[in-house]
């Protein structure tokens, strides 16, 4: 790693395991699924790793990410955190995980447009006070969008925003971090930079993510390839 960023305080937590078995979106049922495609196969990712999910467009990333954190519910099969399974989970219980235990970046961002940047790290990190201001300015830094902290966020580039949705998704506890296409809007020195932070940020908390890309060449060995 050619440098490290010294705000992120170790924890040690009792993370979790994802367990799938013969999942399958209902939409992509009726279609040919490679060998090698998770759809419809049993396989666990384990508390810690770094997994990447590399499929073509139309394969269902968004749908995979979209069922793991319970805003889809229509598949067959089974999804456990740990011993439970998720379908059983009531919006309050995955309120509580989205805010300790799993963190999104959605492909849309999901930043609120006419708030600045600060206001938008501010909002998600207030749930669990997670960082300092200084803290997040260090992480707006290392990502070369420091002088962007007064801007809204809907006038800047696709790139910058998702910079800023990156560093949204580390400002609270997280088991796993679940990325779809974090990176479609970077250059490849940002990614690296990029990939970098949220690999700091999982291993002092000893957390795992999982990433979808459309095949780019990410500079960073991953535990894990996942394929649809
Ligand atoms: N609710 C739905 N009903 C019917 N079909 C759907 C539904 N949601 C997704 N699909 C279909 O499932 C397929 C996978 O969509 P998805 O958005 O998950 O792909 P993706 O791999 O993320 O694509 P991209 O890389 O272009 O973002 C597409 O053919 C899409 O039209």
């Amino acid at each position: 790693m050619e440098w490290l960023l010294s705000i992120f305080r170790t924890q040690k937590q009792k993370q979790m395991n994802i367990h799938f078995e013969n999942v399958m979106p209902i939409p992509l049922s009726g279609l040919n699924h490679s060998s090698n495609s998770i759809w419809g196969s049993k396989f666990s990712l384990l508390k810690g790793q770094k997994v990447m999910l590399n499929a073509s467009s139309g394969k269902g990333k968004t749908t995979f990410t979209h069922i793991i954190a319970g805003i889809r519910k229509d598949f067959n099969g089974r999804i456990q955190f740990d011993e439970k399974e998720i379908s059983s989970f009531s919006p309050e219980v995955w309120a509580k995980l989205r805010t300790e235990k799993v963190s999104f970046i959605f492909q849309d961002l999901q930043l609120f447009p006419k708030l600045t940047v600060e206001e938008n790290l501010i909002l998600k990190n207030s749930l669990t006070d997670t960082f300092t201001s200084n803290e997040l300015k260090q992480m707006l830094q290392a990502l070369q969008i420091e002088d962007k902290w007064s801007i809204p966020c809907g006038i800047l580039s696709m790139g910058q925003q998702q910079r800023v949705a990156i560093i949204r998704a580390l400002c609270q506890p997280f088991h796993w971090l679940i990325m779809d296409e974090p990176f479609s809007h970077l250059d490849l020195e940002n990614t690296n930079k990029a990939l970098s932070l949220i690999n700091q940020r999982a291993n002092a908390i000893d957390a795992g993510f999982i990433l979808t890309t459309l095949g780019e060449n990410h500079n960073f060995d991953f535990d894990r390839e996942l394929n649809l």
